[in-house]
């Protein structure tokens, strides 16, 4: 009989990694018996909750016992150790596999969340296959001996819709086909299955299948989290007595992590979707909606099983014949919030989903004899799998390391050469040297010459391929091994490189916290650097010429409190010989690159590589490429005044591309006279090829009618043209208005003429200032400056003179500003800092400016606008005292870092 089951959930929540804890991440995940709940970080009152069958706490409450397993730290802990998810889960899976269902368990979630920990393990915390098969083992030797058992054991990994044979060591071009039969459904063809009597035996061969599995289809590191591994154990009973027997398949998957399915689209590429890697999620997603819906009643009329690889191979384990588990692995951290609320969505449609397991038995004389012959030809077949695959360097002679099978330790991956470096052992002591010009980086750093090593070393061999060196036994300490895995060693390589989380600006919150969207662009950046790497090698050995860099881009500089705001991680790449430049788009780097890696296989299995232009992912046509930014106030335009300014086109880094002159005239809609504005600033990117694009803030909405000017989105406008006029028409509800603002005209012409008389006496003061700078020690001075426009504004009469005062000193480090700029990048940072600002309050002064005072009778009103006004005057002081003393501490901060860089140098 049929039995209706719904599949079962667990979550599972793993403790911060190093990144995560030197990052100062918060925890947004809370779990309180069977319910998950994850917390808004944007949004700490913002709650969800979610609840499934199981929910495990493994963030926290641990120790690690003297034999490196992690243990419950005492009686009031909730932590969820390895044994207790075998204890749930994994018990359930062998109880079934023994009454004959087929089980299978899943792992879902993010790259990093904790899936392989949970299924395959670290060390001594082995995670739930390994002990599944043992406890196997452990139940068979314990039976009677009326039955026979028969276990096969295979492993395959699922990467771009192509099925590899871990177990395999001679390598099918194309993969294995996946073909369709009437009674079993969906099998691999050609997949070995091996036959096992022992626990060691799947131990082994669990070992070789991972190792295999890293370096697979294009023998790149980053490939692996993209694939999906599949470990099947069919289990066979053999009643002899009864002539029954009963079988099971049990299917253990370790899904390729979560957030790919996002992160890889084409979107904005000319080059097509570049990868079916996301295939396979992606109809397991589709598959797993649908069979939902139609467990809630709802008519579906299609499962889309056929349509890819995975979800063929797991038709029985979703809505067929199968008693599944997924567990949903989870991140703690405030950084994976959008990611784990989707884990936690996905896990939630999953739980819906009902399946029909069936005992799978038969009863003939004919069957036992017909397993019997096939448990001897498999056994048979039987292969000796290789040895450990421990890299370990001789003691007695150099050990040569590299791809050819002529080398003591042969290695393959992207970037690795026939003869790349040599390991010798002399006097207890270990040194690597590199062949030539290849790539060796120990502990972050590229070495060149003959470089000792030391017990924990992180070597990266090739473009990619990370190595921990563990030295001989008399050197090994106890320390923890876990911590350096492969983001460590990223993480480390980037910090080599003088990249950091501070350097991003994480610190510079007044909380001292570090900012989540500064986290988010350092977090992309680590997993990106070694696509990068990956992908300047195959650039290297097609001959495609280009190189490429990960990039900061500052998306906007900063809120009116001097906060950045967001960043984003940008991909420069540069053709060496045309010195062409382009930007590319996270989603586009990721989206290219599986393109590149379709093509780098294809030259490694030696097939025409020679790909027209136009579907080389290696090229793209010459476009316009973001130079910098200018951040204008248009106020003044409201009031119809003519606008000069002179200010700086600041780049993504935060350094002066160039000098940019501003003369924007009023005009009404047919190019005459002025018009009204309801805009309040603008952003002006410049672009190569003279394309400016307009960012509007503050305005309703608008539009443009001019010839060689093109809204591009609400608000943007791109002008190609460089003759072509700007035309920015306003909401024209004027005409009721057009008296009234006359009259504002002429008092504004009068305000105008003031202004104008301030700017002369502020252009001259400013370059008294310029030469009264040269004469002094830069940050010292600008420090004493400083408090001078504190004292002034504190003693000021009048808001016009307060104005004057923020005007000059806005100039002023305006004018520091590009003296700095080209000599200290901190410095200028700084500056562009507190010049914003200084220009945020200067366009709030020009707004309480313009509040004009009721009538005097109106006593009510009048004391209300004075309460107003000192109100925003007080606002004002306060951001000004803030903007002033961040300054001071910055300026401090960089003047110490430099009397230290100079004490060290030697010079006085
Ligand atoms: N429950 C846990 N307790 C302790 N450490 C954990 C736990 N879960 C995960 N980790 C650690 O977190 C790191 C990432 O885990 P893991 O490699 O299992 O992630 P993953 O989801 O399989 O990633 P990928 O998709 O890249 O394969 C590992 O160093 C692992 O040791």
């Amino acid at each position: 009989m049929p039995n209706s089951d719904s599949v079962k959930v667990a979550v599972r929540v793993r403790p911060f990694n190093q990144r995560e804890k030197d990052a100062g991440s918060r925890c947004v995940i809370s779990i309180n018996s069977s319910t998950t709940s994850i917390h808004d970080p944007k949004n700490p009152s913002h709650v969800k909750s979610f609840t499934f069958d199981l929910a495990y706490w493994s963030h926290s409450g641990f120790l690690k016992d003297k034999d490196g397993k992690l243990v419950s730290s005492g009686p009031n802990s909730r932590y969820a150790g390895q044994r207790d998810i075998f204890h749930d889960l994994g018990e359930g899976i062998l109880d079934n596999a023994w009454q004959g269902y087929n089980a299978t368990l899943l792992a879902y979630g993010q790259t990093g969340s904790g899936k392989s920990y949970s299924m395959i393990g670290h060390g001594a915390n082995r995670g739930i296959i390994p002990v599944i098969c043992e406890e196997l083992f452990k139940t068979i030797q314990n039976q009677d001996t009326n039955k026979q058992y028969q276990i096969t054991f295979s492993m395959l990994e699922i990467y771009n819709e192509q099925v590899i044979d871990l177990l395999s060591k001679t390598k099918k071009y194309g993969g294995l086909k996946v073909r369709e039969d009437q009674q079993q459904g969906f099998y691999v063809d050609g997949l070995k299955l091996v036959p096992c009597d022992s626990y060691a035996q799947i131990e082994r061969l669990m070992e070789q299948g991972t190792k295999i599995r890293t370096n697979a289809s294009t023998s790149m590191n980053t490939t692996s989290s993209r694939s999906h591994m599949v470990i099947t154990i069919h289990f066979k009973q053999i009643f002899l007595k009864d002539e029954i027997t009963k079988q099971s398949i049990i299917n253990l998957v370790d899904l390729a992590g979560s957030e790919r399915q996002k992160s890889s689209g084409s979107e904005g590429d000319r080059l097509k979707e570049g990868t079916r890697v996301n295939l396979s999620l992606t109809t397991l997603g589709n598959v797993i909606s649908a069979l939902a819906e139609a467990a809630m009643g709802k008519k579906v009329l299609h499962v889309p099983y056929r349509d890819s690889v995975l979800t063929k191979l797991l038709q029985s384990a979703l809505g067929g014949n199968s008693r599944t588990i997924m567990i949903a692995a989870i991140s703690p951290a405030d950084i994976c919030y959008d990611e784990t609320l989707s884990t936690l969505r996905y896990a939630e449609r999953t739980k819906k989903i009902k399946n029909q397991a069936v005992i799978n038995s038969g009863t003939t004389a004919k069957l036992i004899n017909d397993l019997k012959m096939e448990n001897c030809n498999l056994l048979s077949r039987l292969s000796s799998l290789g040895n450990s695959g421990k890299t370990v360097v001789d003691e007695t002679r150099s050990s040569e390391v590299g791809q050819s099978p002529s080398n003591v330790i042969i290695l393959r991956g992207l970037g690795i050469l026939d003869k790349h470096a040599t390991f010798t052992y002399t006097d207890g002591k270990v040194t690597v040297s590199p062949w030539d010009k290849c790539k060796v980086i120990v502990n972050g750093v590229p070495i060149v010459v003959k470089t000792k090593l030391q017990h924990l070393d992180r070597l990266i061999l090739g473009s990619n391929s990370a190595y921990l060196y563990i030295g001989p036994p008399i050197n090994r300490t106890c320390e923890d091994l876990s911590r350096y895995d492969y983001d460590f060693i990223q993480s480390e390589l980037a910090a080599a490189k003088g990249f950091s989380v501070d350097k991003l600006g994480a610190a510079n919150r007044k909380d001292g916290k570090p900012d989540p969207s500064v986290l988010a662009a350092f977090h992309d950046y680590i997993k990106l650097m070694p696509l990068v790497a990956e992908a300047n090698q195959m650039s290297i050995e097609l001959k495609k010429d280009l190189k490429l860099e990960l990039k900061v881009k500052n998306l906007a500089s900063s809120d009116s409190r001097g906060y950045d705001l967001q960043k984003e991680i940008i991909i420069k790449v540069e053709h060496k010989v045309t010195n062409q430049v382009w930007i590319w788009s996270k989603p586009k780097f990721i989206n290219r690159k599986f393109l590149m890696e379709e093509l780098y296989r294809q030259f490694l299995n030696g097939e025409d590589v020679q790909v027209d232009k136009e579907s080389d992912p290696f090229w793209d046509p010459v476009e316009a490429i973001h130079l910098g930014s200018a951040h204008i106030w248009l106020q003044s335009l409201a009031y119809c005044m003519k606008l000069e300014e002179q200010i700086e086109l600041l780049n993504s880094e935060g350094m002066e591309e160039a000098i940019l002159l501003i003369n924007i005239i009023p005009c009404m809609q047919n190019g005459r006279s002025s018009s009204i504005f309801s805009v309040e600033s603008c952003t002006i990117d410049f672009w190569t090829k003279c394309t400016i694009l307009f960012t509007v803030e503050g305005c309703a909405e608008l539009c443009s009618t001019e010839e060689g000017m093109a809204v591009i989105s609400e608000g943007s406008y791109i002008i190609d043209n460089p003759k072509a006029g700007i035309l920015i028409q306003g909401d024209l509800d004027t005409e009721s208005h057009i008296a009234e603002l006359y009259q504002k005209l002429l008092k504004l012409e009068q305000e105008t003429e003031l202004l104008r008389d301030i700017n002369r006496s502020l252009t001259e003061e400013n370059i008294h200032l310029k030469a009264k700078l040269k004469e002094y020690e830069a940050e010292t001075h600008f420090c004493k400056y400083l408090t001078e426009v504190k004292c002034k504004i504190l003693k000021s009469p009048s808001k016009l003179h307060v104005n004057k005062i923020i005007s000059a000193a806005s100039r002023d480090s305006r004018t520091v500003c590009s003296s700095r700029v080209s000599c200290d990048a901190e410095f200028a940072k700084a500056l562009k800092s507190f010049y914003q600002k200084m220009n945020v309050i200067r366009g709030q002064f020009l707004k309480l400016q313009h509040y004009r005072a009721p009538d005097e009778d109106n006593i009510q009103l009048l004391r209300l606008f004075t309460e107003r006004q000192s109100h925003l005057l007080k606002d004002f002081g306060e951001q000004l005292e803030s903007s002033i003393s961040k300054l001071k501490n910055d300026v401090a901060l960089i003047v110490k870092k430099k009397r230290e860089a100079r004490l060290q140098q030697g010079i006085k």
